[in-house]
């Protein structure tokens, strides 16, 4: 079966003011469907420049990256942007919700942004779907304020997960709250992979990344597979 995400031989240099520092040395990672990948790593390892290659935010200075088989590590930026939206959904640390807007309308934001225009019926449909699939569907009418910060992240997967994107990229999504809380953002993002989405998180908690499929070690710019005892 032809790989979600296949890269080989990445490499990303820093080239800064005195001499050039390489971040990525020449990383290999695929990822099929379904799949759950956890990233972990010193801090300033180079994950987050990973996160950036794959998710078409920075470009790799030399290697291969196939999306579904498709070269697409030189793309123009307007195809790029494209391909993001439509392929990837992102989770960041912070939820980046819109304070005055309630969870359904914030998940509603992304679909008028990414998909053109949807029936509204239709449009109200696949905002409950995916404030369901992570458990929130019961507080679509909250804003953000009224929210917990666990829950303030259930939505912001929702809103990533309601484009149906074929691969999910998380940094650190849990890393403001606590561990329980926590625990229920990671039940969240392996829920997506039930329906065949691709899961790449990225975390400094050996707990979540154990939850993953794989865990992979990013040291000295190369990606090592970690076997936990
Ligand atoms: N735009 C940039 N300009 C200069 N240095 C950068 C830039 N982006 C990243 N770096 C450096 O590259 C290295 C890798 O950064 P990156 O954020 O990818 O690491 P990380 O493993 O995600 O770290 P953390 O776990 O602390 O988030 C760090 O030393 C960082 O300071």
């Amino acid at each position: 079966m032809t790989a979600l995400i296949e890269l080989a031989g990445i490499t990303k240099v820093l080239k800064g003011q005195q001499q050039a520092r390489t971040i990525l040395g020449g990383v290999d990672l695929s990822v099929h469907a379904g799949e759950s990948v956890a990233i972990v790593g010193r801090s300033g390892s180079g994950k987050s420049t990973l996160l950036s290659i794959i998710g078409l935010f920075d470009r790799p200075d030399e290697g291969s990256y196939l999306l579904g088989g498709q070269e697409i590590s030189r793309l123009k930026e307007r195809r790029a942007a494209k391909l993001r939206s439509s392929q990837f959904g992102f989770v960041f640390q912070r939820f980046f919700l819109l304070k005055h807007l309630t969870a359904a309308q914030n998940v509603s934001m992304a679909l008028v942004n990414g998909q053109g225009w949807l029936p509204r019926r239709e449009r109200r449909a696949q905002v409950m779907e995916a404030l369901d699939q992570v458990g929130v569907a019961h507080l679509a009418k909250h804003r953000p304020p009224r929210l917990s910060g666990g829950e303030q992240q259930r939505v912001a997967i929702a809103r990533a997960l309601v484009r149906r994107p074929k691969v999910l990229l998380a940094d650190e999504p849990t890393g403001a709250l606590d561990t329980e809380t926590g625990a229920l953002v990671i039940d969240a993002l392996l829920a997506a992979t039930t329906r065949g989405c691709g899961l790449i998180l990225v975390t400094h908690d050996r707990d979540h990344a154990a939850r993953m499929g794989r865990t992979l070690d990013l040291v000295d710019g190369l990606l090592n597979e970690r076997v936990y005892a």
